[in-house]
């Protein structure tokens, strides 16, 4: 019997526990907040996400002790936003995870270490390469509490590793694929962020669809310069992994990078936005660490830039759109 963990207890956690509990895989899910725990067990939802998704308590099993719910299981997933995890995970003694796979459904970078999930992973707590996974695909927790179609994609150093990760969360809406540019993934998910923040932004200027296609088109260029600084490689970027994740955050109304640009473009302080979202911009944070990164690198990457400029250096977004406006063709 395979056993899973989830640790986290927003929207994506709970969406993963729902695909895969449902699938008569047993999950034990970690919840920061023993009212939450409560709460469901008590109705059978997650009290503050996805509130409408019933689970079936046979197959999850809710808990804060965190050492506890990672202890039996075999796969455990990270879904707490990065600029958490560490906080999250500082208690834990290294060998907790020797023998266990480490999923990151991560799409953020540690801030100040500015790395991958997957780096801090090896790093802090010396999980192997080998025994990771990372979740992408274009994939909004909120369509899959719906049940619409959705597309995931697991990336591994090794396809089998990938492959059976990929077996517990096929059902009948969901279909993923095994994929191995697990570090390419993995940075084109914290790239496509800012990339959605800055289509919020402009969005909130009121810039229209034209001028998005461009920004997203212009994007493209921008991400693949930067994976190629980063993690040279060969690469076909139209998959639905990176392209497919780029589109549907840039433009879906579930996306919380574009809502959260969007309200800064309308003229929201950038505290104002956070307090106002409820839930976490992942892009507000790897546009800092992507800035950072770049100053070693030095790709030309104008729309990082400019959500540089907008969010830590207070230049008013008008201006940087109307900068951005005349290097794009
Ligand atoms: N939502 C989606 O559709 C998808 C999300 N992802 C990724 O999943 C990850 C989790 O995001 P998502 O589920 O959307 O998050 P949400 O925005 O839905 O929820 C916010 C989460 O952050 C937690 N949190 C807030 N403050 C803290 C803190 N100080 N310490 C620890 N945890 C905190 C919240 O915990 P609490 O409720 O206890 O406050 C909650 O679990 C992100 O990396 C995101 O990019 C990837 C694919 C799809
Ligand atoms: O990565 C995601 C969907 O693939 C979720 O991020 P957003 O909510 O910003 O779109």
């Amino acid at each position: 019997m395979e056993k899973v963990a989830v640790i986290g207890g927003g929207s994506w956690a709970t969406a993963l526990v729902k695909i895969i509990s449902e699938n008569k895989t047993p999950v034990k899910w970690w919840f920061r907040h023993e009212a939450d725990v409560k709460h469901l067990q008590t109705y059978c939802h997650n009290a503050r996400y996805l509130s409408g998704v019933t689970f079936d308590l046979q197959y999850v099993e809710p808990a804060t002790d965190l050492a506890k719910v990672i202890q039996d299981a075999k796969w455990v997933i990270l879904a707490v936003p990065a600029a958490f995890i560490e906080s999250v995970l500082q208690n834990l003694p290294a060998a907790i995870f020797a023998d266990k796979f480490l999923v990151s459904a991560i799409k953020g970078m540690i801030p100040v270490k500015n790395c991958l999930v997957t780096e801090y992973l090896q790093n802090n707590f010396q999980v192997p390469m080998s025994q990771q996974c990372v979740i992408a695909g274009p994939c909004h927790a909120e369509e899959v509490a719906l049940e619409k179609q959705s597309y995931l994609s697991i990336g591994a150093l090794d396809v089998n590793l990938a492959e059976s990760f990929c077996a517990l969360l096929r059902n009948r809406y969901v279909r993923a694929s095994p994929v191995e540019d697990i570090y390419g993934i993995e940075y084109c998910a914290v790239m496509k962020n800012i990339i959605a923040l800055a289509c919020g932004i402009a969005h909130g200027l009121n810039y229209g669809d034209n001028f998005q296609a461009v920004m997203v088109s212009n994007a493209m260029l921008e991400i693949e310069a930067f994976l190629q600084a980063i993690h040279p490689g060969v690469r076909n970027l139209s998959g639905s992994a990176y392209l497919g994740d780029l589109l549907v955050t840039a433009y879906s109304q579930f996306s919380r990078n574009r809502t959260f640009g969007n309200m800064v473009g309308r003229g929201y302080s950038v505290k104002s936005a956070q307090v106002e979202m409820n839930m976490i911009a992942e892009g507000y944070y790897a546009v800092k660490i992507i800035h950072e990164l770049n100053k070693k690198l030095r790709v030309n990457m104008p729309i990082t830039s400019a959500a540089y400029n907008i969010l830590y250096e207070r230049i008013s977004p008008a201006v940087e759109i109307a900068i951005l406006k005349e290097k794009f063709h």
